[in-house]
C-alpha cells in the first residue's frame, strides 16, 4: 500500500506559469518563509504516473527571481514542459490544519490568497502538459476557441483542460460555495428537488473554479446561470458569512434526521422518509430494522469507511488489482477504472470499473468469475450482483453489474466498488457514461435529443415522433469509440479530464 511520505507533508499543490513566477517579487517572500517549494512540472506528472509523491529534490527550481530565470532557461529537460508551469508545494506551518469542505476537498484559506495574489488575481491558473511545445498565448487561444465550439454545441463553456487535474486546484471561494454545496445536497437528497439542486451545483462549481476570491456579488455579474434569487443569497453570504434560509432548513429536526439516513449507501429519500415515519431517529435505530434491504445493510455496516474519499494513490492500486485479475482470467479483456478516477481527480468517492471483451462473447459470465476471484483473494468483501438482461427494454443489452466493497491488503478502509460488464458493441457507450461527469452526461444527452437520438450507456438510438409520442428504436448507431459517439453528435472529442463540468 503506497503512502504519502513526503516530508514536510504536502497540503497544497498549485500551478503557476513561469512568466508570472519570473516577474513576481512574492515568489521570494514565499521562499523566505520556507513554506513553498518550486518544482518543475514533471514532478506532478511523475507522481501521477508512479501513484506516489516523488521526492522533490530532482525537480527543484532555485527560487531567487534571477535564479528562476536561469533554471527555467537552462533546464536540461524539455524547455517546453518547464515553460508551462512550476509547481509550488505549500506546506503545513502556514496552511494550518487541513480543512475539508463537504466534497472532501481541501480549503485553501489565507494561503490560497497569498498564492492567488502571486499568480495574479484575474489570471487563470494554467497548467500545461509535458511535451507541449506551444506558447502560453497560443494555448490560451486554442482553449478559448475550444470553449467557443463547445458553447455553440452544448450551450455552455467547458472548463479549460487545465482546470481538470484536481491535485492542483483548490477553491478560493469556499466561503460562498460551502453554503451553496450544502443547499445542493439538501435539495438533491433530502428535499428531492433535483432541479433546484442542479442550479446550486452549477453555480457552486463555477464559483469554485474562479482563480480569485470573490468579495462582492458584482464580480459575478458576467457569470452565466446565476439567477436573481441566487445572487441575493450570495450577497447575504458575503455580508453575514451565512444564509438564514439554510440555517432554518437545517434547524428542522426532520431534515437533519433525513440527511443522516440518506448519508447511508443504499438509502434514498423514500426509505429515509419511511424510516423517519416509523419513528427512527439514529443510525443505531436503523440497524434494528429487519426490513432494510441488503444494500442499506451494507451501507450501515461500512458507514464510516464509505464516507471517506479514496486518495488517488490508493485508487491507482485498486485499479491495478481489478485489471490484473481480469486480464489473468480473460486475456485481451478491456478493463479500466472510469468515473472521477479517469477524469484525473485527486480523490474519488468510489471506484467504477467498465469492462468488456473484444471477442464479442467472453463478456458473458465474466463478472461472476471476476467477482469470485476477487473475493477469493480477499479483495472484495461484500456486495450485490445484478444482471439487467436485454433487450426487453428498447435498446437495452445484457449488462452485468456488481456493487460492493473492497479493500487493499493492509489498507485501513473498505472502499466502494462498482463493476459493469458490457457486450463489446455497447462498451464505448458504457465508458462514456461512467466516465461522466453527470453534468457532462446530461449535456450530451440533451444534445443527442436535439439531433434526433436517445443516448444512454447502451447506445445511441435514433428516435421517431415528437414530444410525448417520441419513441426510440432498438438498434443503436454503431460506434467503436467514445470519439465516434461524440463525432456522431457533431462535437469535438474531449479527453476524460476535460469532462469535469
Ligand atoms: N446520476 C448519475 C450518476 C452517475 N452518472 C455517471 C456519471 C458519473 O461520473 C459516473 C460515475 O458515478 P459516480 O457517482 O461514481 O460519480 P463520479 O465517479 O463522477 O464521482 P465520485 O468520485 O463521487 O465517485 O456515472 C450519471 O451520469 N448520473
Ligand atoms: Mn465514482
Amino acid at each position: 500500500m503506497p503512502t504519502l511520505s513526503l516530508e514536510p507533508p504536502v497540503t497544497h499543490v498549485l500551478a503557476s506559469g513561469p512568466d508570472r513566477l519570473r516577474s513576481s517579487a512574492k515568489a521570494e517572500d514565499l521562499e523566505r518563509h520556507s513554506c513553498v517549494m518550486f518544482l518543475r512540472y514533471e514532478w506532478i506528472e511523475d507522481s501521477l504516473k508512479e501513484g506516489k509523491l516523488m521526492p522533490p529534490d530532482p525537480y527543484r527550481l532555485i527560487v531567487h527571481n534571477t535564479s528562476i530565470e536561469k533554471s527555467l532557461t537552462s533546464s536540461t529537460t524539455t524547455t517546453a514542459t518547464v515553460a508551462v508551469g512550476c509547481l509550488q508545494m505549500l506546506i503545513a506551518p502556514i496552511a494550518g490544519p487541513q480543512k475539508l469542505n463537504h466534497k472532501g476537498k481541501e480549503e485553501s484559506g489565507a494561503l490560497g490568497e497569498v498564492v492567488s495574489s502571486m499568480i495574479g488575481k484575474e489570471g487563470k491558473q494554467k497548467k500545461g502538459r509535458g511535451g507541449e511545445s506551444d506558447s502560453e498565448e497560443e494555448r490560451t487561444k486554442e482553449e478559448d476557441c475550444r470553449g467557443d465550439i463547445l458553447t455553440r454545441y452544448l450551450g455552455t463553456t467547458a472548463p479549460a483542460a487545465a482546470d481538470a487535474l484536481e491535485p492542483c486546484s483548490t477553491s478560493l471561494n469556499t466561503h460562498i460555495t460551502r453554503i451553496l454545496w450544502e443547499l445542493h445536497d439538501l435539495y438533491e437528497g433530502v428535499l428531492d428537488d433535483g432541479n433546484r439542486a442542479l442550479i446550486y451545483r452549477k453555480v457552486a462549481s463555477e464559483i469554485d473554479k474562479l482563480s480569485y476570491k470573490v468579495t462582492s456579488a458584482s464580480q459575478l455579474d458576467k457569470m452565466e446561470g446565476i439567477g436573481q434569487s441566487t445572487r441575493v443569497k450570495i450577497k447575504e453570504i458575503l455580508r453575514t458569512g451565512k444564509l438564514e434560509m439554510l440555517e432554518v432548513l437545517l434547524a428542522n429536526p426532520k431534515v437533519s434526521v433525513l440527511q443522516l439516513f440518506m448519508s447511508v449507501w443504499g438509502i434514498g429519500p423514500k426509505t429515509a422518509t419511511e424510516m423517519y415515519n416509523r419513528g427512527y431517529r439514529t443510525l443505531e435505530d436503523l440497524k434494528r430494522e429487519s426490513s432494510l434491504e441488503r444494500m442499506p445493510r451494507l451501507g450501515l455496516k461500512y458507514y464510516a469507511d464509505i464516507l471517506q474519499r479514496i486518495p488517488r494513490v490508493e485508487a491507482v492500486e485498486l485499479e491495478k488489482v481489478v485489471v490484473g485479475v481480469a486480464k489473468e482470467l480473460y486475456p485481451g479483456v478491456l478493463a479500466q477504472a472510469t468515473g472521477s478516477f479517469r477524469r484525473g481527480k485527486a480523490s474519488c468517492g468510489d471506484i467504477d470499473f467498465v469492462i468488456s471483451h473484444p471477442d464479442g462473447n467472453s463478456h458473458r459470465g465474466l463478472l461472476a468469475k471476476l467477482v469470485a476471484r476477487l473475493t477469493d483473494i480477499q479483495f472484495i468483501s461484500d456486495g450485490l450482483q445484478d444482471r439487467s438482461r436485454g433487450p426487453q427494454a428498447p435498446g437495452h443489452y445484457e449488462v452485468d453489474t456488481y456493487m460492493g466493497l473492497c479493500k487493499l491488503q493492509g489498507a485501513r478502509h473498505y472502499r466502494r466498488i462498482d463493476i459493469k460488464v458490457y457486450p463489446i458493441r455497447a462498451h464505448p457507450f458504457g465508458l462514456l457514461h461512467f466516465t461522466g461527469n453527470d453534468i457532462f452526461n446530461r449535456r450530451i444527452r440533451e444534445l443527442a435529443k436535439k439531433k434526433g437520438y436517445k443516448l444512454n450507456d447502451h447506445g445511441l438510438f435514433p428516435t421517431v415522433g415528437e414530444g410525448q409520442n417520441i419513441r426510440s428504436g432498438t438498434e443503436s448507431i454503431p460506434c467503436a469509440t467514445e470519439r465516434e459517439i461524440l463525432e456522431k453528435l457533431g462535437m469535438p472529442y474531449l479527453e476524460p479530464h476535460e469532462r469535469n463540468w
